[in-house]
């Protein structure tokens, strides 16, 4: 597929099935995303892979994280429900480093937010769907532990990544750019 065609066409996609990508396929996601832009060559990322058998150990996190945070009943369902939506979930962790001055922490997290994205475009370029998730619970204590937060990081994405049920072919679609655009 053509890039422009990739970066105009594409969707997020919530019904993730099997397959999820093998191990060579991961690869070539994570090589996309180490080539996103990144003031100083800081890395300022993680990416925690979570297996279709670390699941329910995922589900088990985020349900601490609706207790420990307050978040609701509903969310306590949604932790339980949210395993099974998806046969991979990649995390993403900002690891901000606040000593850099040249690199403020903002543009750190612009970088962990490129590189979410790199990966789901290489994600889909390889024939898989995705979609970038958050909600409240990505602050939860036992979560940031398991993905190795230090204490400035952020745990910026939750990647779910399947196989749609059924391959749609997506033609581009043409956005009006007319409130967005300024020229100076
Ligand atoms: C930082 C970030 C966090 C997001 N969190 C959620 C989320 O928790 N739940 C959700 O349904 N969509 C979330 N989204 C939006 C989806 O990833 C998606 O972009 C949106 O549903 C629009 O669909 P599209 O990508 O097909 O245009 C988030 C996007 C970003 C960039």
């Amino acid at each position: 597929m053509q890039a422009l065609d990739l970066l105009t066409s594409r969707r997020s996609e919530k019904k993730l099935f099997e397959p999820a990508p093998s191990k060579d396929q991961l690869e070539k996601m994570f090589q996309a995303a180490l080539h996103t832009p990144d003031h100083g060559k800081l890395q300022p990322y993680h990416f925690v892979v979570i297996e279709q058998d670390r699941l329910a150990y995922l589900a088990d996190l985020l349900k601490e994280a609706v207790n420990e945070l307050n978040l609701g009943e509903e969310r306590l369902k949604k932790a339980e429900s949210f395993a099974t939506r998806a046969p991979m979930i990649i995390g993403v962790v900002a690891k901000i480093n606040k000593d850099i001055k040249k690199v403020p922490a903002w543009e750190q997290m612009l970088t962990a937010g490129c590189a979410t994205y790199a990966l789901q475009l290489a994600a889909n370029a390889q024939g898989f769907a995705n979609v970038w998730v958050t909600g409240p619970w990505i602050d939860g204590s036992a979560l940031r532990q398991a993905f190795g937060c230090e204490q400035h990081d952020k745990i910026v994405a939750l990647v779910m990544i399947g196989t749609e049920e059924e391959k749609i072919s997506r033609d581009p679609k043409v956005i009006n750019t007319e409130n967005i655009v300024r020229y100076l």
